[in-house]
């Protein structure tokens, strides 16, 4: 039997789980999600797992999970100890000295900086080069350990995944040494600043650019948040936590309570579902990014998950007057109920709005406003594509209008309304296909229900996502 992760949070109380209004700032009381899965999970009794209570405030675990898709090439019902070892030759391939070096070795020890459920993750420099990494060290003894580590290792790689730079084996445990992300964690950016479209659109793009990758790969991550997007120097985001991703084929469905509450899909809370969960989570964290709020929430868990499965979300009136319309035409194909229906992280890339802000070919240009002599602001620029003799015009809190005309001679309204023309028929072209999974393993042994949970950082069952 599956061993539970230690200090799993089982018993906190609802009025633990609701007390959501202490005295934090309204945006990141906003952005809260309050509740997990695990409590979820417990309250509805729909968890047969033995588990393992802790006290309140312990903080690092969250209840075993249950293979619905086994790794590829292997059954997930494999014992521990076995998987351990199968999964152990798959790591060396990228770290030689894994089993036969210490990481003290190899590494200095620095500072703490960080503290999952998992385990703790620390600086450290490599004696060779003194690079600067993260490692991460996660106690071993739960399969969904194992496998967070091959996945990591089948994805790494990508420039938007923190890449896996070696791995040490301790009889209790794991070393993880990846790429340092200096730049935070997006959701403490989130918590600053509201972000400009400009900038939502290019953080979304390159966290798309990841997702699709996962996809092709054949790789449902379960758990898109803004806590799980780290951030380099540069400010480059990198997705993170593979805790909660599992490997799927075409055609076949996951099913089990996995991920967090207020960004999980619909189809979670009610049966199988497939890659398709982390488009509606990424969704979720568009609507947050752009507003500054979550889209769906409640006094309990049970009210979070009946507003995500019933609540239906106007894009019109409020503050999303002051949001573009491309942009609420994206969110709105993305937190769509029909699966079928919901765009594939590729037709996110190609959507219009997408498009607009990220565009390399774009430049832009500080002209003259239409007032006489008053230079535009940054947020008023009009932005010419080279090789088209297009205008586009930034209608202010809107995007940019492409027109072929002499705008200047135009009134706002007239900009606008040509921007929804415009803009429409861009989108009328994107596509909406049927679901499409990777070919990249077949099934490997018969399914096993999953009960994975996800209890925020620190395990504030009442703070954060
Ligand atoms: N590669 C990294 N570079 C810099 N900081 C990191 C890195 N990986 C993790 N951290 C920091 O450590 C924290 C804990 O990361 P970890 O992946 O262990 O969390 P977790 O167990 O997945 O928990 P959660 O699911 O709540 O995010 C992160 O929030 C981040 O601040």
């Amino acid at each position: 039997m599956r061993k539970k992760r230690k200090g799993s949070e089982t018993d906190a109380s609802p009025e633990v789980l609701c007390n959501f209004t202490s005295s934090r700032e309204l945006r990141s009381s906003n952005l809260r999600s309050h509740y997990s899965l695990e409590d979820y999970a417990r309250i509805k009794k729909k968890c047969k797992e033995d588990v393992v209570t802790q006290p309140i405030g312990s903080c690092k675990s969250r209840l075993a999970g249950i293979a619905t898709a086994p790794p590829c090439g292997a059954s997930s019902l494999v014992p521990p100890g076995r998987g351990l070892k199968r999964k152990i030759g798959c790591i060396d391939v990228i770290t030689q000295t894994g089993r036969k070096n210490k990481i003290e070795d190899d590494y200095v020890k620095g500072d703490t900086i960080g503290q999952g459920k998992f385990g703790s993750v620390w600086l450290c420099w490599s004696k060779s080069t003194g690079v600067e990494f993260a490692c991460k060290t996660l106690q071993k003894g739960e399969e969904t350990v194992h496998k967070e580590v091959e996945i990591m290792q089948h994805l790494s790689g990508h420039p938007g995944i923190v890449t896996l730079q070696a791995v040490y084996e301790e009889p209790d445990r794991f070393h993880l040494v990846m790429e340092l992300c200096s730049g935070g964690r997006l959701i403490d950016q989130m918590m600053e600043d509201r972000f400009s479209e400009q900038r939502v659109a290019n953080i979304f793009k390159d966290l798309m650019l990841v997702v699709k990758y996962c996809h092709d790969m054949g790789v449902v991550h379960r758990d898109i948040k803004p806590e799980n997007i780290l951030l380099t120097t540069s400010g480059k985001i990198k997705l993170a936590d593979f805790g909660l991703a599992m490997r799927i084929s075409d055609g076949q469905t996951l099913s089990g309570l996995a991920g967090s509450p207020a960004y999980v899909a619909p189809e979670v809370l009610s049966g199988n579902y497939s890659e398709k969960v982390d488009i509606w989570s990424a969704g979720v964290l568009l609507h947050a990014l752009l507003v500054g709020v979550l889209p769906f929430q409640g006094e309990s868990l049970n009210a979070v998950f009946e507003a995500i499965k019933n609540i239906k979300l106007d894009f019109h009136t409020g503050i999303w007057e002051s949001i573009s319309k491309p942009a609420r035409d994206l969110i709105s194909r993305m937190l769509t109920r029909d699966v079928s229906a919901r765009i594939t992280a590729e037709e996110v890339l190609r959507h219009p709005w997408i498009l607009f802000y990220t565009e390399r070919t774009l430049k832009t240009l500080s002209i003259k406003s239409k007032s006489k002599n008053q230079v535009v602001g940054p947020s008023q620029q009009l932005l010419i594509s080279p090789g088209t003799e297009s205008k586009i015009i930034r209608v202010p809190g809107g995007p940019p209008l492409l027109t072929s005309d002499n705008s200047s001679c135009k009134s706002e309204e007239q900009d606008e309304n040509e921007l929804v023309d415009t803009l429409a028929v861009a989108i009328s072209h994107v596509r909406i296909s049927e679901p499409k999974r990777s070919r990249l393993c077949s099934p490997a042994g018969p399914r096993e229900k999953q009960h994975s949970v996800n209890l925020t950082a620190n395990n504030h069952l009442c703070r954060a996502f």
